[in-house]
């Protein structure tokens, strides 16, 4: 992979309080790196033949002025006598801003070694620790950290009983730290166990040792697959139940169904939002809720008010001498409009019926029991009530909205069907005619489960029909209307029992229509049965049997009898939604995340670049801005080593993820003039932000 700089041009030198690091490695390819660098001299100085150990100067003194091991059986030499100052990187005399002043001779250029992610944490602890300037060997630099191998094992205390190094959080603080980045002791790798929650942290001991040096064999550096866990304490963003980080759920996790034809480590862009199909779809469902009609003149009703007319396919009369329009299924010109309620702000349907006197006040309290009948597959009623607003006696009822629905009549018989060129006994290959069953079972199931809940109710649907049916979305089906008719023929004189009956006749019908792909198939019902029995399976026509005939014994027909003849359609229809449901989860989740990534960009944005504080040294020369601004190179003006942008969008969003997250990973920022370097975690770099933020918005 070729090694990437920022370009050679825009922030140059950093203000004095950032230390820099010269001469290192070339930053990880487009920044991703998640572990550490592990040098091609990374394995361990040996000792010289016929050297005893207690002679040889522990590498830990060397690298970190301290060994942790030194009263634990270390058998290597402490003295400290021998090491300059300058090769202490605890000696306060080395630390601070003019260390930056010698040290940036060596520019990073392509030549330089590529970042290898994912190996052992010492490149950095050396790195920052060790100011450059020091005499020491590069190899000592780039070395692993040293384990000594204890003496005797048994004897050997417990590692959580050794004193910690001494964590000090506020790395950014060069007023605190005497020197910025440079003398920060890192913290080791977060020991503890915690739980899911990541509230609770659980100090017990055993943390893993920090500066265990895990070898890598070639073969292993070849494949780094960046998802991989290997439990391997670098670690840490894809191992995470084994670390203390606080649980990184700000990450996008790749949830399933997968593509199965990538590797295991591949994305695309799109694998991380919405698909496009359901973004549209949502968009233009947004679009249609929130559309108006310009220049209405159709009042408020109630409390409703933005009413646009919804079945402008049915001709209906204009002024005071057109013709009469035709009834609609009520025997009343129906409407359908679109409103907004000023009680909630949501919107409802209301479905006017022209020309109704109610005659009998308790007619419409019938309403009041379907308002408490509650189906994923009926549309809810919410009220009904008579109005004069619109010039004559008109009912309304007040239904729920879903935008762009239509009714199977339309999906199935109307001029623009898909459907329409399909005619009854026309050939019909065998995936269509499995793909028409599986959406026939659909409705069966979905309309079932409503007449369960309906007639549990002691009410009657008396609405199944295909202009009465709405496709919400595919295959998605709910009864509409229910409760107009109860309303109207309130004094029907027909028991429920009748009532309930028709309506499983009513629901053999509109099957047998849509199986025939003829809106008429009852009128010739033995031909129509013949067909199903060719086409379709021996279930679906006994279904059709049990609904049209009843059960042999001559009985009336029951929901639990007809749900038992299709439970195996119905385990089949669950099991689907179930799948429907993982799907829509999955790209729920791809988006949750998207509107704080919005915010952070924001926080970006008001942040840089602010030309009316240019001058102010306060702000543009503290070394937050610095920082930030650096970052901003590296998230988004990343080049390669042609110096042709690099456009990453997985680079900015995991970037931008990890930001917010403020998880430890550290990262190299590179001035643009290559002179200086940076070697900053996520955490630092957020508490930057943060507080640049509000700084800007006390000066606001
Ligand atoms: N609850 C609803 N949500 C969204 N749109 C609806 C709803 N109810 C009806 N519609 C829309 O109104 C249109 C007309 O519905 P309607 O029930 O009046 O059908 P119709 O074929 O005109 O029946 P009728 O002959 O009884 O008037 C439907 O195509 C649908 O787009």
């Amino acid at each position: 992979m070729s090694s990437l700089n920022p370009r050679a041009e825009g922030p140059s030198s950093p203000p004095p309080l950032y230390a820099a690091v010269s001469g290192l490695k070339t930053p990880p390819p487009n920044g991703r790196a998640t572990g550490l660098y592990n040098g091609s001299n990374s394995v361990s100085p040996r000792r010289a033949k016929g050297e005893a150990a207690n002679q040889t100067q522990c590498r830990n003194i060397v690298i970190y002025g301290w060994c942790r091991y030194q009263d634990r059986g270390c058998i290597f030499n402490h003295d400290t006598s021998n090491i300059s100052p300058s090769k202490n990187p605890t000696s306060p005399s080395q630390s601070g801003s003019h260390l930056n002043a010698d040290m940036s001779k060596r520019k990073l250029n392509v030549e330089s070694a590529s970042f290898t992610p994912g190996q052992s944490p010492s490149f950095v602890n050396a790195v920052v620790a060790s100011p450059p300037q020091s005499k020491l060997n590069p190899k000592v630099l780039e070395a692993a950290v040293f384990t000594p191998r204890m003496g005797v094992t048994s004897a050997t205390p417990p590692i959580s009983s050794a004193p910690l190094p001494q964590m000090n959080l506020n790395l950014m603080d060069p007023m605190m730290q005497g020197g910025g980045y440079m003398q920060q002791e890192i913290p080791p790798f977060p020991n503890l166990s915690q739980t899911f929650d990541g509230m609770a942290l659980d100090q017990s001991p055993m943390p893993p040792n920090p500066y265990e040096y895990t070898p890598v064999t070639p073969q292993q550096h070849a494949q780094v697959n960046p998802y991989a866990h290997q439990n391997n304490p670098t670690d840490v963003y894809y191992g995470q139940q084994s670390y203390t980080q606080p649980l990184q759920y700000h990450l996008y996790a790749p949830l399933g169904p997968h593509k199965q034809n990538l590797l295991s480590y591949q994305k695309t862009v799109h694998d991380l939002f919405l698909k496009d199909h359901a973004r549209e779809d949502l968009q233009k469902k947004a679009e249609a809720t929130l559309q108006t009609l310009p220049n209405s003149t159709l009042p408020n009703v109630d409390s409703y008010h933005t009413l646009v007319p919804l079945d402008l396919h049915t001709p209906k009369p204009q002024g005071k001498n057109a013709p009469a329009p035709a009834p609609s299924t009520f025997g009343y010109t129906s409407w359908v409009y679109k409103a907004i309620s000023s009680k909630d702000g949501m919107p409802y349907i209301l479905r006017r019926l022209e020309g109704f006197r109610l005659s009998n006040e308790k007619a419409i309290r019938v309403v009041e029991h379907w308002k408490r009948v509650l189906n994923a597959s009926i549309v809810t009623v919410h009220d009904a009530f008579t109005t004069r607003v619109f010039g004559d006696n008109s009912i309304v009822f007040v239904f729920d909205y879903f935008p762009l629905s239509q009714t199977l009549q339309e999906v199935h018989f109307g001029p623009n069907s898909r459907y329409q060129n399909r005619h009854h006994g026309a050939h019909q290959n065998q995936t269509q005619n499995a793909n028409t069953e599986h959406m026939l079972w659909s409705y069966i199931v979905q309309i079932a489960s409503a007449l369960k809940t309906i007639h549990a109710a002691g009410l009657a649907a008396r609405t199944i029909q295909p202009n009465k049916l709405l496709l919400t979305n595919k295959n998605r089906i709910r009864i509409n209307c229910c409760s107009i008719f109860d309303v109207l023929h309130f004094e029907g004189g027909r028991t429920l029992l009748e009532l309930q009956q028709d309506d499983y006749i009513a629901f053999g019908k509109l099957i047998l229509s849509i199986a025939c792909n003829n809106p008429h198939a009852i009128n010739n019902a033995q031909k129509s049965m013949d067909y199903v029995g060719r086409t379709f399976t021996p279930e679906l026509k006994n279904f059709l049997l049990y609904v049209f005939n009843g059960p042999a014994n001559g009985g009336p027909r029951t929901m639990d009898e007809l749900l038992s003849m299709v439970s195996f359609q119905l385990i089949q229809n669950f099991d689907s939604s179930l799948h429907q449901n993982d799907v829509l989860e999955s790209q729920l989740s791809k988006e949750l995340e998207n509107g704080r990534l919005v915010r952070l960009l924001c926080k970006f944005g008001f942040i840089n670049e602010r030309p009316e504080f240019a001058h102010d040294r306060t702000w543009s020369e503290t070394g937050d801005r610095y920082l930030i601004m650096l970052f901003r190179d590296y998230v988004f003006h990343q080049v390669d080593e042609a110096g042709n942008p690099v456009i990453d969008m997985v680079h900015v969003l995991s970037c931008l993820n990890k930001l917010d997250a403020g998880t430890d990973e550290r990262i190299m920022l590179v001035s643009r003039d290559e002179q200086n370097c940076l070697i900053v975690s996520f955490r630092e770099l957020k508490r930057a932000i943060e507080s640049s933020f509000s700084e800007l918005q006390k000066r606001g």
